[in-house]
């Protein structure tokens, strides 16, 4: 386990990270999101003594870190993985790392079988891709046989065989009983990867919770309906007292808080013909743009038109926000109000 208390580090008038405090739990994956510039990287060289808290706690197993004997066997990370000696082999490098800390010569072999790098095991690493650069760092995180594992952006780099090959193993290690922790800005690899999420924004805590729960709390969803007779559904639904929102775009209804079964039989009772009636589950790329859409700290703007107001369909107070995404607080809100 890993455990925060009122983690805080300051870059001279910049607050990186501010009072964070959570555990990561084994069992599972935990994955750990933030715009740009939010303080991942930083929580996590602090979380491996890399850089020192400005003040609060980071505690391994309940250890600081510089107190755990043998560092390799209770945590093992990729954080940059062009940190590797590009002068040495693959092996060369892991075995550095292993006889720093008494780990048996055996486990080096078995560590680059792992990550399927030992055709190349002895090829010196600063003519590896970035792909191969991940799965040494990878193999280094392993090398100690840790019971917990901490992964900064683990796919970068890696094609669709090595991104599924990384999600099967960090669920493999999930199931095995060992904490795993892992950033990403993939959405889509995160929502198949991680269960539980730890969320921040500006350095500070947003959420703490299920990836179910994250993506329920922080989205909406509607079901969408298609009909050739639109106009008559639409009044048989007003009748019915339901809210329906027409999209010219796509020439269709989205109804919220309604359950499909019952549009369905409402509009059978009408004799109204539907060619589509599909509930939409919000993705986690939506509900987390909801959540952080304030707390971006950096934001593109149409080439040559810095500082315009926001472009059609965005918000007037965050032009990387859609209109129709209310900000944090208010999109549960009106979720909530919407839904019940
Ligand atoms: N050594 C440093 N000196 C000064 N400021 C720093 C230093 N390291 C990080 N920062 C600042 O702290 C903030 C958090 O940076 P950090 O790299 O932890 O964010 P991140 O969430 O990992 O971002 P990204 O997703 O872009 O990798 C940023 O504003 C960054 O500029």
């Amino acid at each position: 386990m890993i455990e925060l208390e009122g983690l805080t580090k300051r870059f001279g008038a910049k607050t990186a990270v501010d009072h964070l405090s959570f555990q990561v739990r084994p069992g599972v994956v935990t994955g750990f999101l933030g715009p740009n510039g939010a303080g991942k990287s930083t929580t996590m060289r602090m979380m491996l003594d890399l850089d020192n808290p400005t003040s609060g706690t980071v505690r391994i197993d309940g250890k600081h870190y510089r107190d755990l004997p043998e560092p390799l066997k209770h945590i093992g990370a990729l954080l940059d993985a062009k940190a590797m000696h590009g002068g040495r082999s693959a092996y060369n490098n892991l075995l550095c790392l292993a006889q720093s800390n008494r780990i048996p010569e055996s486990r080096v072999a078995e560590v680059l079988d792992l990550v399927g790098l030992t055709a190349v095991a002895k090829k010196k690493s600063k003519g590896f891709s970035l792909g191969m650069c991940q799965r040494l760092g990878i193999a280094a995180a392993l090398l100690g046989d840790p019971e917990i594992l901490m992964f900064d952006e683990p796919v970068n780099g890696l094609d669709p065989e090595g991104i599924l090959w990384i999600r099967n193993l960090m669920k493999g290690l999930a199931s095995e009983g060992r904490t795993i922790f892992v950033s990403s800005h993939l959405m889509s690899e995160m929502a198949l990867t991680a269960d539980h999420l730890i969320v921040i924004g500006q350095g500070k805590l947003l959420a703490d919770m299920s990836m179910a729960d994250f993506i329920h709390e922080n989205s909406r969803s509607y079901v969408r309906v298609r009909s050739p007779q639109q106009e008559r559904l639409k009044d048989v639904l007003h009748e019915a007292g339901i809210d329906a929102i027409s999209v010219p775009a796509t020439g269709t209804l989205e109804i919220d808080g309604v359950a499909s079964e019952q549009l369905g039989e409402l509009a059978a009772q009408h004799q109204i013909v539907l060619h589509e009636l599909s509930p939409q589950r919000a993705s986690l790329e939506e509900a987390f743009m909801r959540m952080t859409a304030d707390s971006v700290e950096y934001h593109a703007h149409a080439p040559g038109s810095p500082g315009l107001p926001p472009g059609p369909g965005m918000a007037a107070d965050n032009p990387a926000r859609p209109a129709d995404v209310p900000a944090w607080g208010a999109g549960y809100e009106a979720t909530r109000k919407g839904g019940e």
